[in-house]
């Protein structure tokens, strides 16, 4: 927990007075708006594009503007968690089902930042890929995976009988792709249609990792 908040903490650091920030998902994210919401009680004027319903209740929870892409289609910076970080900076992300927003929040977004504490940090990526994919191409999906070797496991929920359904009301299943020695070539493997996005983050979407650590957090850039 404790790197989380060194990690939040350096974070906030990357956020100035009038930004709009494209905010992403998950308990690190979580961290980070309530220091975020410390800001704001102090006089800061910044307003966040919410990546799921989950961070926009956060934000909504903690007094902080909400403003949607319509409005404001290039976000000055996004913050957000991650699942793994490779040593190039290729992230998997979605562990919490919320990629597809996420990728676009990050894509629209001037400047991309991701905070992690240093667990997240591999040499390569290996645990299984989310994937949102439209329930009418599942079993199409599931057959091309296979085709090329790839087993696709639809999500276990909590509290819920299977699928887990995404906030954009597709399904929730996870790509086992082994040990990912080409980032670029597993993504592009899961441009299927059905498949409205995967959890691949390339390294090219990437300004910036803020590392937390026990003892403080520090910021890689590429
Ligand atoms: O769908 C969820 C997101 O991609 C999260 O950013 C990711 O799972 C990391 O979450 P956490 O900070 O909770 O580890």
């Amino acid at each position: 927990m404790i790197e989380k908040v060194n990690c939040a903490k350096k974070a906030i650091e990357l956020v100035e007075d009038g930004m709009i920030i494209g905010l992403g998902s998950g308990t690190t994210v979580r961290v980070f708006v309530e220091m975020l919401a410390e800001r704001v009680r102090e006089g800061m004027d910044v307003a966040v594009v919410p990546s799921s319903i989950d961070s926009h209740m956060l934000a909504v929870e903690h007094g902080i503007r909400v403003v949607s892409l319509l409005e404001h289609p290039e976000p000055d910076v996004c913050v957000d968690g991650a699942d793994q970080v490779d040593r190039d900076f290729n992230l998997i992300k979605g562990g919490g089902g919320a990629l597809t927003r996420e990728k676009i929040v990050a894509s629209a977004s001037k400047k991309f930042y991701v905070i992690v504490d240093e667990s997240k940090m591999v040499d390569r990526l290996s645990m299984p890929v989310p994937v949102e994919v439209l329930e009418f191409a599942y079993g199409f999906v599931r057959k091309r995976l296979a085709d090329l070797g790839y087993v696709l496991k639809l999500r276990e929920g909590k509290g819920k009988l299977r699928p887990v359904i995404s906030d954009n009301g597709n399904l929730i299943a996870d790509v086992d792709a082994g040990v990912i020695e080409s980032p670029e070539e597993v993504e592009g493997a899961l441009r299927i249609p059905g498949i409205v996005e995967n959890g691949i983050f390339l390294a090219e979407m990437v300004d910036g990792v803020v590392v937390g650590r026990k003892d403080g957090a520090e910021v890689l850039r590429r």
